[in-house]
């Protein structure tokens, strides 16, 4: 069976800065994946049309937005297919008012929300190879070796 791609979608094509950093470890390991711009607030037939055949295609959804930030929540509420958010930093608020729109979800719909900004996209690529590696054990294997390697980059002392 062909491995199932990653989504990442965002709210607007001004958050792909931010958002792009999500496929850094998607490209380092080789995974699929789809952008898309799907605002619940602008789009919300768009955000219907692809929440219900999310299942089909996807093992992960990465989903971005800033301010009043209902996407990742409301893909939540419409697929069952996780879904790792990110809090797009905003102008009036530096990203707070994303992350607490995002992450204050009520029970029995859940988001994986990520840090603010670039961080939280990159970890956002992050947890979806870790998705992907759950049932993959040459993906795991793999996985292993970059963080072993990481570990061992950080010095252990001070220059
Ligand atoms: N938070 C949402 C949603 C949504 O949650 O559906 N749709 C757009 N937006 C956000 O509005 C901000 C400003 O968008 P513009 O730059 O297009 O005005 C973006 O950060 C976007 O994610």
């Amino acid at each position: 069976m062909q491995q199932k791609k990653i989504a990442i979608i965002m709210g607007s094509q001004s958050d792909w800065p931010v958002m792009r950093h999500a496929t850094t470890v998607l490209d380092e390991f080789g995974i699929g994946y789809d952008t898309a711009v799907v605002s619940a607030h602008r789009t919300p037939d768009r955000l219907y049309e692809f929440a219900g055949k999310a299942a089909d295609h996807y093992a992960a959804i990465i989903a971005g937005a800033g301010g009043a930030a209902h996407l990742p929540g409301m893909t939540a509420a419409m697929t069952c297919v996780p879904v790792i958010a990110v809090p797009v930093p905003s102008k009036a608020l530096n990203g707070i008012d994303s992350l607490l729109s995002i992450v204050q979800m009520p029970r029995g719909v859940a988001v994986c929300t990520q840090a603010i900004g670039e961080p939280g996209a990159y970890n956002a690529g992050l947890v979806a190879v870790q998705i992907l590696a759950t049932s993959d054990p040459q993906l795991q294997s793999r996985l292993n070796a970059w963080r072993a390697q990481q570990t061992s980059s950080v010095p252990d002392e001070v220059e």
